[in-house]
Order: structure tokens, then C-alpha cells, then sequence
């Protein structure tokens, strides 16, 4: 790895920065060795300045307008806007000459299940940023879709047994998984509020009805997968986390659960593999995928049952994107980002 002091330094910007995938954004930015922040932009919040911690230290960074930003001064744009509102930030940042990450569902593949039109400038194809899976279009991109948090869970897991066969065709993989609060955002609605979620738990977006299907679908269909998806996402009353219980139906019993995930992560910095169980305590502020896998017994179809957590904030949002920017920039995959 080249020594940080001989890289250059980029100019980045962050829009949404006072959101809560903003405002990781910000602190990780604060913290890289090869990044420095240009501005950071809130809507309702403008005029406000947003505390992070980053290297041991405290910073107060002012939020302006996305109207007042310099598009044009900057390398490049984390965009962490809600969806819908994101397309036309970065139609406008690429106009000026930026690279961008786009953190919404706007530009992945499947476009989270919208018909909506594209701005002019906006590519339809822009590369998924899930390193892991398809690194080599990352490089010196311009523009990239940042994947969404159930789907980066669920796709690094199950990425390596579609690409081995090892998925029965014409099977259903069912995905429970549940998230902490901090996943629906900085809303302000009744559902998300302490008192409604506290000593809770419950299931939503159920019936297959989640926008992250169109990505887990169509990246699957990619990489060789013929099955169908049930994903029951849940509400669970944590901060940040998100744990995937996936139940796979196999081509063939597996002798170690683990071997197809060795075989694939190998060289991956930010997968993890674990004899036991993953927890989310594990991931929580790491930019990590930590994976266990388990053959149950008593089946007359041979199915493996794959735990996998990240923390949504991070290798599910802000730290992803980073890992992403770092393989715009030509940087270290690894810079800025905790393990
Ligand atoms: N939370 C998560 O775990 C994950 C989120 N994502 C995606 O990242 C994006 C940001 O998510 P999240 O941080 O949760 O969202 P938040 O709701 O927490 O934050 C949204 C941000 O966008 C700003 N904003 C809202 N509306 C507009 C607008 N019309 N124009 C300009 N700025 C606006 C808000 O400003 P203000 O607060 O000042 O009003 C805030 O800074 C979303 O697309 C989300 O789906 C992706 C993966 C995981
Ligand atoms: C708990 C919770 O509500 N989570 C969000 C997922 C957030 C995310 O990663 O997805 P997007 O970027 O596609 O919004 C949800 O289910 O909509």
C-alpha cells in the first residue's frame, strides 16, 4: 500500500449531511487521511451546525443551503438525499463536473421499483457500488448508485453460493431481516418514535412489497441465480444494525457451511466470516459484512441457513460510499474506514 503522505488530498462534498447517513458521511470524510470537506448542505436544517467526532476530536461544521454549495469546486459529491430529491441533485452535480456517490435508491438497478424519468445528464446504468461483487466498473467512475442497506446484507451473502450453482433452481430463498431505527432515517413519523418502538418488534414492507427487492432481484438474475426472493424486513428497537436470516435452498448438501464464503472472500477487507453467530453488536460502527453459516438437520431438501450483519449506517450507507469514492479516486479501498 502506497504511504497516505505521498496520495493527494480531494475536495469532497456532502449533500443531506444532516441526515443520519449524512452526518456518518461527515464524520468518516473529517477523519480520511485523503479527503477534506468542502461543504455540507440540510434543507430544514440550514443555517444549523453539525457536531461529529473524527480523530480523537470533536468538529462543528456548518450547514448551508444545497443552493449555496460549489458543485463545481469540489472532486466529488456524496449525495445522501431522499429518494426522489437525489436524481436531480446529482443530474446537477455531474453538470458541474463532480464525480458523485448517490446514496438513494434513484439510480440502482430496478431504481427502487419508480417509473420516475431520469434527469438529463443522469445515466441509467451507473455502476452498483457493492466492491465485493463487481469492483472493477468502480474504478475511476464517475457516477455510482451506493446499494441499499437490506441488500448489501443480503446480497454479499448470498452472491457466493449463486455464483457456485449452489442455489436450487426454482426455489424460494426467504430473507427475514431486521433493522435498527436509524435505517427509516431522521423521520419525524408517529411509527419511529421512542415510545412506539421501544420493547417492540414487528415485521413491514411484507408480501414482497420492499424497494431493496428490485435490487437483490436483479443483481441475483446477474450473477446466475434462478429462485424467487420472500423478504420480510422488521422493525427492531436498536440505533444502527441490521441482521439477515436467510434460508437457501442447495443444489447439493455443503460438508462446511462456511467453504463457499472462504472460497469468495478471501482477499475481501471488509467480509468477515464466523464459525459462530454474527450479532450486531460485532459490526456496529465497523464498515463490515460478518457472515455465519449453519447446515440445519432434519431436511429432506439440503438448505443452509446464512447469518449476516452490518451496520446499516455504515458498510450499509456512509462507509460503503467511501469505500466506493476511494475506487473513484484511484485511493486505497481501505482509507478512512474502520474494520
Ligand atoms: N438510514 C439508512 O440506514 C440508509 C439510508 N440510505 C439512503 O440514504 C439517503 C439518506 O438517508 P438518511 O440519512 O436515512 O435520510 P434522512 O432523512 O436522515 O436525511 C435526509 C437528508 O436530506 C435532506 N433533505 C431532505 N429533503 C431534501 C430536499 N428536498 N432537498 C435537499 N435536501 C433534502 C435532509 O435535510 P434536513 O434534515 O435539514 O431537512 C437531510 O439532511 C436516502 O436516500 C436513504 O434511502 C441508504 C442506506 C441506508
Ligand atoms: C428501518 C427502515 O425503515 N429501513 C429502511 C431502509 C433504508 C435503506 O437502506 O434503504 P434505502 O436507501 O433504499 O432507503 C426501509 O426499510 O425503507
Amino acid at each position: 500500500m502506497p504511504d497516505s503522505s505521498s496520495l493527494p488530498t480531494y475536495r469532497v462534498g456532502v449533500l443531506g449531511a444532516s441526515g443520519y447517513s449524512g452526518r456518518e458521511l461527515c464524520a468518516l470524510v473529517t477523519g480520511h487521511p485523503q479527503l477534506s470537506l468542502a461543504f455540507a448542505t440540510a434543507h430544514t436544517q440550514r443555517g444549523t451546525t453539525l457536531r461529529v467526532r473524527a480523530s480523537g476530536a470533536v468538529h462543528d461544521i456548518p450547514l448551508i443551503g444545497p443552493e449555496e454549495a460549489d458543485l463545481a469546486g469540489v472532486d466529488l459529491v456524496f449525495a445522501a438525499l431522499p429518494h426522489g430529491a437525489s436524481a436531480e441533485w446529482v443530474g446537477k452535480v455531474i453538470a458541474a463536473g463532480a464525480r458523485v456517490v448517490d446514496l438513494s435508491s434513484d439510480l440502482r438497478p430496478g431504481h427502487g421499483g419508480t417509473t420516475h424519468a431520469l434527469p438529463d445528464g443522469v445515466p441509467a446504468d451507473a455502476p452498483y457500488g457493492l466492491p465485493e461483487l463487481f469492483r472493477a466498473p468502480l474504478h475511476g467512475a464517475r457516477v455510482v448508485a451506493n446499494p441499499g442497506c437490506y441488500a448489501t446484507s443480503v446480497l454479499v451473502a448470498l452472491a457466493p453460493l449463486a455464483k457456485a450453482g449452489l442455489i436450487a433452481p426454482g426455489a424460494t430463498v426467504n430473507i427475514a431481516a431486521a433493522s435498527g431505527i436509524s435505517g427509516a432515517g431522521a423521520s419525524p413519523k408517529l411509527e419511529y418514535l421512542f415510545a412506539e418502538v421501544t420493547e417492540n418488534y414487528r415485521a413491514y414492507g411484507v408480501g414482497n412489497a420492499h424497494r431493496h427487492l428490485f435490487e437483490m432481484r436483479d443483481t441475483l438474475s446477474h450473477l446466475g441465480a434462478d429462485c424467487d426472493l420472500l423478504f420480510t424486513p422488521h422493525l427492531l428497537p436498536v440505533d444502527r444494525g441490521i441482521l439477515s436470516t436467510i434460508t437457501v435452498p442447495l443444489t447439493r448438501p455443503l460438508a462446511d457451511p462456511l467453504e463457499p464464503f472462504r472460497t469468495a472472500f478471501a482477499n475481501e477487507p471488509f467480509v468477515e466470516l464466523t464459525t459462530g453467530l454474527p450479532a450486531l453488536a460485532d459490526v456496529q460502527h465497523r464498515n463490515v459484512v460478518r457472515i455465519g453459516a449453519v447446515s440445519p438437520t432434519g431436511m429432506r431438501q439440503p438448505t443452509l441457513l446464512v447469518f449476516s450483519a452490518i451496520d446499516n449506517l455504515v458498510k450499509g450507507a456512509a462507509g460503503q460510499a467511501v469505500q466506493n469514492a476511494n475506487l473513484m479516486l484511484g485511493l486505497p479501498e481501505t482509507a478512512g474506514l474502520q474494520r
